[in-house]
This record gives C-alpha cells, structure tokens and sequence, in this order.
C-alpha cells in the first residue's frame, strides 16, 4: 500500500508499508488542517503517504444505517456549506463557487465494503450535529444516498485532494442521526466495529494498487 494516513479518529497509509494513525481532532477545520499538515510533513521527510482513511463514530440515517454498523462512504459531502435562502439551502457548488463532494476510488470503496461488511453510500459532514427528525429529514432528502452524518470527514478529503492522495472514509454508527438523545448513544459498540472491520482492512488496503482503478 505504501504508506497510509488515519486521521480523528481518522488515518494515513507509506511506501514502505504499514499505517499512521493520527488523531485529527472534531471538526472538518481541524481534522483539514490536521491532516495536511501530516502530508506536508510526510512528502517533506521524501515519504509521501498512499492513502488517506477518515475514521471514526458517526450517526447513521435510520434504517439503512442501524447503531454498530460500519458505513464506507462512496461520496464525502460537505452538508451545510453554502448559504440558507428563502428558498432553501444552496451550496457552494450551486453558488458558484468551489465544491462540496469528493468521491474514494470506486474499487477501494467495494473492496472495503466487500472485507469489512460496511454499508457504501454517502457520509455527510456536518460542522452542526444533527438533533431535531426534521433536520435529518431534510439532510436525507437533499442527499438520497446518505447512511451517515460526522463531523471530519469532507476537512480530510479536501486536505488529501491538495496532496493529490486518494481519501476514504469509514463510520461506525454510534447513535442514529434526528432528535438529539444523548443517553441513545453507543460509542463502545462502535468503536468495537470500528476496530474489528479495520482489522480487516488492512490487507486489502496493503493490496490495493491505485494505479489499478
Ligand atoms: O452531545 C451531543 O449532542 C453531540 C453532538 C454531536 C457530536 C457529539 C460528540 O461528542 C461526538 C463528536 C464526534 O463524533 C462524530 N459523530 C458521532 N455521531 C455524530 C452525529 O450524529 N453527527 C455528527 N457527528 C457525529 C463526529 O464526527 C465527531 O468526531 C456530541
């Protein structure tokens, strides 16, 4: 694989082989510049990362996305960049300027979802959680494919875009995305799914060869 970067729970993959794990904060301001900073460094140093991983918890868009289940996303959408109008939501993309989605390599997404069981579909980053069913409605029906909602994920993707370094991101589902129900939350299982499919990963991320997609 060369050389991976795992940043907020999220990740990094060298030419050498093996995996970085580096904790990239809340937030996609954060985990970006958390993130480039980690490539900068890395092609300094003449090691150069493969592949950046976004993990971490997230909520997942009921049914198709139940607590304890892993999520690798097809699309990282920044959900609410742009501007409210009176008639509705418009992103940056719709106003004209930068975008707000980045797609993993197509291959790498299925064999991901194929080695650790994780659902594909789009994960949403958010920079405000999710806590009313009307809010969740609405992300939902503006992103039909959505399964997930984090906090990160687009921050990374932008910063591994720059580098010219293929991103993923993967989410296990700690808490369903509506009404904000704090108590409802299972970080524990999620993070057990999360480090149980990741064991899976790792030898089809190693056998991954980008060039081949
Ligand atoms: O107490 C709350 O209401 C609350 C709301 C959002 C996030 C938190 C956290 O403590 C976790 C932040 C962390 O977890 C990811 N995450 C997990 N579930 C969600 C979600 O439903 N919506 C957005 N982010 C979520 C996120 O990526 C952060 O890294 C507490």
């Amino acid at each position: 694989m060369g050389r991976a970067h795992v940043g907020s729970s999220d990740s990094a993959a060298h030419g050498s082989g093996g995996v970085d794990v580096i904790v990239v904060g809340v937030g996609p301001g954060l985990a970006g510049a958390s993130t480039g900073s980690a490539l900068t460094a890395a092609s300094l140093q003449g090691h150069p990362y493969d592949l950046v991983v976004s993990a971490g918890i997230g909520g997942g868009f009921l049914p198709d996305a139940p607590v304890g289940s892993l999520v690798v996303a097809d699309e990282i959408v920044a959900a609410d960049l742009g501007a409210e109008t009176e008639d509705g939501f418009l992103s940056v993309t719709e106003l004209g300027f930068g975008t707000v989605r980045h797609q993993p390599p197509g291959d790498l997404v299925r064999l991901v979802a194929d080695a650790a069981g994780a659902r594909p579909g789009a994960v949403l980053t958010v920079s405000t959680a999710t806590g009313t069913a009307s809010r969740a409605a609405a992300l939902r029906e503006r992103h039909p494919t959505a399964l997930a909602e984090a906090m990160e994920g687009f921050g990374v993707a932008e910063a591994a875009v720059a580098h010219g370094v293929p991103v993923l991101e993967v989410r296990a589902i700690s808490n369903p995305v509506g009404p904000r129900d704090r108590a409802a939350w299972r970080i524990g299982d999620a993070l057990a799914a999360l480090t149980g499919g990741f064991g899976k990963l790792v030898p089809v991320l190693e056998s991954w060869n980008r060039h081949d997609s």
